[in-house]
């Protein structure tokens, strides 16, 4: 039973939590009653806990016959991989001083791995790393990633940071005994050279590291937030509640599609309806022991504010890397047209700067004697177009509009639209290459929107370049220029790339930009582009970071090329743009 459907009927925006479970050999029994509870899924022990390899009988060991011998048939093989997360035995260390450990450890870990996989679970929890060594855990681990499958492994790993109130300014300090979790599993991660099956689950504790030892994991690949029940409060009817701060950091994973499971036992002596204490009774019916906290968490996804418009569009592509369109190589298909069309902050920017360039060109008098010559250059379906239409009608002022786009599909649709519309006196289509074709007139404005996330990565320098003849000396661009901006990708310490943005000014004072300090606010049809390195560079805060960009151009192609260069030299990655490139 989910925790509630935030949106009426939109299943994807469900949430679900489950339950840690001790060992039980009668897992249907052990999963009936914590559905009937309303929990979703199980994290369940699959092994017997007292189970050691090296104490089995000989027979046994040669056989390699697993004590626990529950079957897989016991439940289906849906129920198996819908509602159960399997949980490796926590005694496993093979990192330990003792040799037998380390040796029962490493057979434990395969034989356990090896059964998840074969009861189709879509997920295993792996133990904490006992010490501050886990290059043997880790060796081990990446023997089994090469051959894994689809299941996910997460890697179990307590939110906590030591700090003290230097450290609050600064997450990434550690001084002697101090503990870090984030570097545990940093190191962890590393080993095991970021493996995409590879992720992490949070056990959330009772007090919570400063906030931005918190807003590190949301950089991180977190998959599960186990929270226990001692770090619930108590409200004033004595039910479980949370602090502000779990408040927030819980409302942050649902947000993320992590997946809560509540562990430990019941720590709250909750009020039964008719007075009596009762660990498991309500309305004269049963009640799972932890369904207190459960239904607290439910309460808290549903009286979340609603992400905004912009932030639920986003939500689809969060953490997944898109190729960059290339509009000008490629056709653009309807459905790309379609979602640029939706972004009206965007035309609205544009008629704002078109009416102010009309204004600024024509004065009143002239208005109603002098028509303005507009050309769109890179039409696509005309929403440029029509915010030229609106702008000059907003001002009173006359226009003449050459809208031209070198994609002949969208060439289809702006002819209907200038029929359907009764344009045809003002708009002339020109089905072309703006960069082959010649105009018969001068331009008064040229208006365009061929830009990238990083601004000229769709390569309006080019084409620009070659539609700039046709503008009259005097003439206006829109944009007339576009900055564009490099910053440290997300992560604190171990960062993996950069993020570029834009900032365009359209006219004057009307800008455009996605860079996040100044972005136009509800904008979407742009994410950041992201330069990755390919092996992360470790820098500690207020090192200056000294990073070369080249934009380099062929006779067919563009390219960047980028690299670091201080505090450690990386790579110069993409030479002559074989991992990516843009066509001319
Ligand atoms: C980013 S889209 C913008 C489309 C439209 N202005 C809008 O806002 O929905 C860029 C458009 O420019 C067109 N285009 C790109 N390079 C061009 C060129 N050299 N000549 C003509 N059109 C071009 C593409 O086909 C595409 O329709």
């Amino acid at each position: 039973m989910p925790l509630g459907e935030k949106y009426a009927g939109d299943k994807s925006k469900s949430r679900y939590c489950g339950v840690e479970t001790d060992f039980d050999d009668d897992i249907p029994n052990l999963l009936s009653f914590n559905l009937h509870g309303g929990f979703d899924f199980l994290l369940a022990t699959l092994m017997d806990p007292d189970y050691r390899p090296s104490l089995l009988d000989d027979d046994k060991r040669r056989s390699r016959a697993l004590p626990f011998a529950g079957s897989d048939l016991v439940m289906s093989p849906s129920q198996w991989s819908s509602h159960v997360v399997g949980k490796i035995s926590a005694w496993i260390d093979l990192d330990s001083e003792d040799e037998t450990i380390r040796e029962d450890s490493e057979i434990a870990l395969k034989q356990e791995i090896a059964w998840a996989s074969h009861l189709s679970l879509q997920a295993c929890l792996l133990p904490t790393p006992k010490g501050t060594s886990c290059a043997n855990y880790a060796r081990c681990l990446n023997q089994i990633l090469q051959n894994l499958g689809n299941m996910q492994l997460w890697l179990r790993i307590p939110l906590d940071k030591s700090e003290d109130d230097e450290e609050e300014a600064s997450p990434n300090h550690l001084h002697e005994g101090q503990t870090d979790s984030w570097e545990l599993w940093n190191s962890f991660r590393l080993l095991c050279e970021h493996h995409n099956q590879l992720s992490v689950s949070l056990d959330i504790l009772s007090s919570l590291p400063s906030p931005s030892s918190v807003a590190r994991w949301f950089g991180e690949p977190v998959r599960a937030a186990i929270i226990k029940t001692n770090s619930f409060l108590t409200n004033a009817r004595g039910y479980p509640c949370l602090s502000k701060r779990h408040q927030r950091l819980t409302t942050a994973f649902f947000n993320h599609s992590i997946q809560i499971v509540i562990s430990g036992q019941p720590v709250h002596n909750v009020p039964s309806p008719s007075g009596l204490t009762s660990e498991n009774q309500v309305e004269g019916g049963w009640r799972h022991p932890l369904r207190p906290y459960l239904d607290y968490l439910a309460h808290l996804y549903k009286t979340m504010d609603p992400l905004p418009e912009q932030e639920r569009f986003e939500l689809g592509y969060r953490d997944y890397l898109q190729s960059p369109l290339q509009p000008l190589m490629d056709n653009l298909e309807a459905q790309t047209y379609e979602i640029f069309e939706k972004d009206t902050v965007k035309y609205s920017q544009y008629q704002r700067a078109v009416a102010k360039a009309l204004v600024d060109m024509v004065p009143d008098e002239n208005a109603f004697s002098v028509t303005t010559v507009l050309m769109v250059v890179g039409a696509g379906r005309g929403p440029l177009v029509r915010a030229s239409l609106q702008a000059a009608e907003e001002t009173d002022r006359k226009l003449k509009i050459y809208a031209v786009e070198k994609n002949p599909n969208a060439v289809v649709t702006l002819h209907s639209l200038v029929k359907l519309e009764g344009w045809e006196e003002i708009v002339t289509i020109v089905s072309s290459d703006m960069r082959n074709w010649e105009a018969p007139e001068k331009a008064d404005i040229l208006v365009s929107e061929l830009l990238g996330s990083f601004g000229d990565n769709e390569l309006s320098p080019e084409c620009l370049d070659g539609a700039l003849r046709f503008l009259k000396e005097d003439g206006i661009s829109i944009p007339s220029s576009l900055d564009i901006y490099h910053t440290k990708f997300l992560f604190v310490v171990d960062f993996a790339g950069f993020a570029g943005y834009f900032d365009a000014t359209l006219y004057k004072d009307v800008h455009l930009g996605i860079e996040p300090s100044t972005a136009t606010p509800n904008m979407f049809s742009w994410f950041p582009i992201f330069f990755p390195l390919r092996t992360p560079i470790c820098i500690q805060p207020g090192t200056p970071l000294e990073v070369h960009f080249w934009r380099c151009c062929g006779s067919t192609k563009v390219w960047y090329e980028w690299c670091v260069t201080s505090p450690a030299a990386s790579p110069v990655h993409n030479t002559n743009g074989r991992s990516y490139w843009v066509g001319l």
